[in-house]
């Protein structure tokens, strides 16, 4: 059979154009099911349209592949969806197959609202939330019907009604369990809550009032932005794998009560009940103590599950993963779940540490050891002791350290250094690195027993760009946080922003992210969105265009931009913007073609040098750590 692929739109032109002839066992009257949509206020013919949209559709009978544009899609019958909803129901009781199922469905949803932007940039807002509606025909889960919607994106206000027919989990739900008391239609709610939030760049919520499945004639889903909800908590549980995951607040606005405010605040937390006044023993040395970890998409529930794993036991935990993506979060949430809670968490970062003091910082050091040694004290290993001790880029040791880590692993003790005695300690070693671990021993710069002693229980964390259906939920996060923390009022992102958010790579990941954020809520203007120049005005390369940080003296960075994502209009507002923020625009350098390591170089000068040497500045500048910039200082020799 040829490899060919065979659109929808293909099919249905040529079922025009040939009497139906090549349609074969398409009834005849498909076309008109798909194109039998209505909306009030917005036409059938707004594009995209059902028709666009069938043109990304593709059947690849000859490789077994069916796509919708990038992504593969799967034919699956109905019955045996229901299968698996009932078996998931039946073994991991209700509520949390409800989770599995909203969560899935959000992904969806995320994946498909991914697709209209980058299928239909230009789609003004109401046309690309009502493509979902169509997309959601389309794959054949239901028919939508548009009460209202609205989104205002001065107040980033989103508001929605829809009546829901023929739902596909509906039929499948009460072929299996009859008509009951609850709404049903989880992945469905999932899906357009993951639509919506993605194409807006912030947590809206989905709520179906009315339900075949419990009775009513037809579904009535309801979508608002978290924060005009009273009780949004109910139907954010769903999205969290873990509940020890928390899910993004929408943004605070101050006009909300005060006794409001705190109860989303607790309630997001993401700390379980009872966990966060008992692990206060280490919240001193866990930066991240009290932050609130959220995600949804499939890699991070993953990760979450095989936290929630190892968490109970003592195993030895290894986080993978590139700078930024959450490894030290992770550590410290696994700590925070784990029955050793209540003892400390004591990180170390090894990167930041001089060669010649790793030894007495890890295992401490007896007074009068060395010149400058004027008293005693313990290593990290001790002060974690009956805790959890994390090792952060554990790839930076030297090889002799390394020894000496292997050998009070595997004796279970430390002898300070200068001192005679030894000392027992118990500790859950959890390590982290940002480079492969495997190839570091390939290369003779890793021991192999250490890395087999580290390796017990690996639990990667992919980068940011590789799930970027945690965009939106961070994105929210962020905002709402910053909001806070600066006291402003910044409603939430323009359409240009979301796109803009969509299309960065995020090569300083979830860091990353959260320093474009920041800075944007600074530079934004009360009152107005964010714009794609509040974001990437520090040096980050944004769609088509490009701003760097050039840097001109001591006396604080210069801004050089080359265009920006929208335009003149955009650089003209940058410029503003750059201007009240006390920096400066001015014409471009030209593109970096400098081999990998010299760019890295050079980039570490600039920023370094804009930071007025303040090594921390200037990892935040790079969306970098202050102990990774330290560690490349060093590495570099500047
Ligand atoms: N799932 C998440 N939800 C909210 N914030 C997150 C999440 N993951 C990471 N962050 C935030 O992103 C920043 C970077 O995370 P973290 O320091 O844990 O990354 P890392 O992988 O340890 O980086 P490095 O390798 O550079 O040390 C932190 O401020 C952290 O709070």
């Amino acid at each position: 059979m040829p490899r060919r692929r065979v659109s929808l739109a293909d099919l249905h032109r040529t079922a025009v154009g040939q009497g139906q002839a090549l349609l074969g066992t398409v009834p005849a009257e498909a076309p008109r099911a798909l194109g039998g949509f209505d909306t009030h206020g917005i036409s059938q013919h707004t594009h995209p349209t059902v028709a666009d949209i069938s043109e990304c559709l593709f059947f690849s009978p000859g490789d077994g592949r069916i796509w919708l544009q990038d992504q593969r899609m799967i034919l699956l019958h109905s019955e045996a969806l229901g299968s698996l909803r009932r078996e998931l129901i039946d073994s991991i009781g209700l509520d949390k197959a409800r989770g599995l199922l909203t969560r899935a469905g959000y992904v969806s949803g995320a994946r498909d609202a991914r697709l209209v932007r980058q299928q239909w940039p230009d789609a003004e807002p109401t046309a690309a939330a009502m493509a979902g509606t169509r997309l959601h025909a389309l794959e054949g889960v239901v028919q939508v019907e548009v009460v209202h919607a609205r989104y205002n994106a001065e107040l980033g206000e989103y508001d929605g009604e829809f009546i829901w027919h023929n739902s596909s989990e509906d039929d499948e739900h009460i072929a299996a369990y009859g008509v009951g008391g609850s709404p049903a239609c989880w992945m469905q709610v999932g899906y357009a809550t993951g639509y919506v939030s993605t194409l807006f760049g912030r947590m809206i919520v989905f709520r179906e009032v009315e339900c075949r499945s419990s009775g009513a004639a037809h579904c009535r889903v309801v979508g608002k932005s978290a924060e005009l909800w009273d009780d949004p908590e109910q139907d954010l549980f769903y999205l969290n794998a873990q509940d020890f995951v928390g899910t993004p607040p929408a943004t605070l606005p101050t006009s909300m009560p005060a006794g409001a405010q705190g109860k989303v605040r607790t309630t997001y937390l993401g700390v379980p009940p009872g966990k966060a006044a008992s692990s206060n023993a280490g919240a001193a040395a866990d930066p991240t103590a009290h932050a609130t970890m959220v995600g949804a998409s499939s890699a991070f529930n993953a990760a979450c599950h095989m936290l929630q794993r190892v968490a109970p036991t003592a195993a030895t935990v290894l986080f993978t993963g590139e700078s930024g993506v959450g490894k030290e979060m992770f550590a410290s949430m696994l700590h925070r779940i784990s029955p050793r809670s209540s003892q400390p968490f004591v990180a170390i970062n090894c990167a930041a540490i001089p060669e010649t003091l790793v030894e007495s910082e890890l295992f401490g050091v007896e007074r009068g050891a060395y010149t400058g040694a004027g008293t005693s004290r313990p290593g990290r290993f001790e002060r974690a002791h009956d805790g959890t001790l994390f090792l952060d880029e554990i790839g930076t040791l030297s090889l002799v350290a390394q020894g000496k880590l292997l050998r009070a692993l595997q004796e279970g003790e430390v002898e300070r250094v200068g001192g005679t005695r030894t000392v027992r300690v118990d500790v859950r070693l959890v390590a982290a690195t940002n480079v492969d671990l495997r190839q570091a021993v390939r290369e003779g710069t890793f021991r192999e027993d250490l890395f087999y002693r580290l390796n017990v229980f690996p639990i990667h964390l992919p980068p940011l760009r590789d799930r970027r259906d945690d965009i939106p939920l961070l994105m929210s996060h962020f905002l709402a946080h910053y909001q806070r923390k600066h006291q402003r009022q910044v409603p939430g992102f323009s359409q240009a922003a979301v796109k803009a958010m969509f299309h960065y790579p995020f090569p300083g990941n979830i860091r990353e992210l959260q320093n474009l954020i920041e800075r944007a809520v600074i530079l934004a203007t009360d009152g107005e969105p964010i714009e794609p120049h509040h974001l990437f005005a520090g040096g980050e390369q944004s769609g088509g265009g490009v701003m760097s940080l050039l840097l001109q003296g001591n006396s604080g960075g210069t801004l050089h931009a080359q265009g920006v994502a929208g335009g003149g209009a955009a650089m003209q507002a940058a410029a503003a913007a750059s201007a009240r923020a006390g920096v400066a625009l001015a014409p471009a350098v030209a593109p970096v073609v400098a081999p990998l390591h010299q760019a890295e170089e050079q980039m570490l000068r600039q920023a370094l040098q804009s930071a007025g040497g303040n090594v921390a500045l200037a990892g935040r500048l790079l969306g970098i750590s202050r102990a990774t910039m330290a560690y490349r200082v060093r590495k570099f020799g500047i």
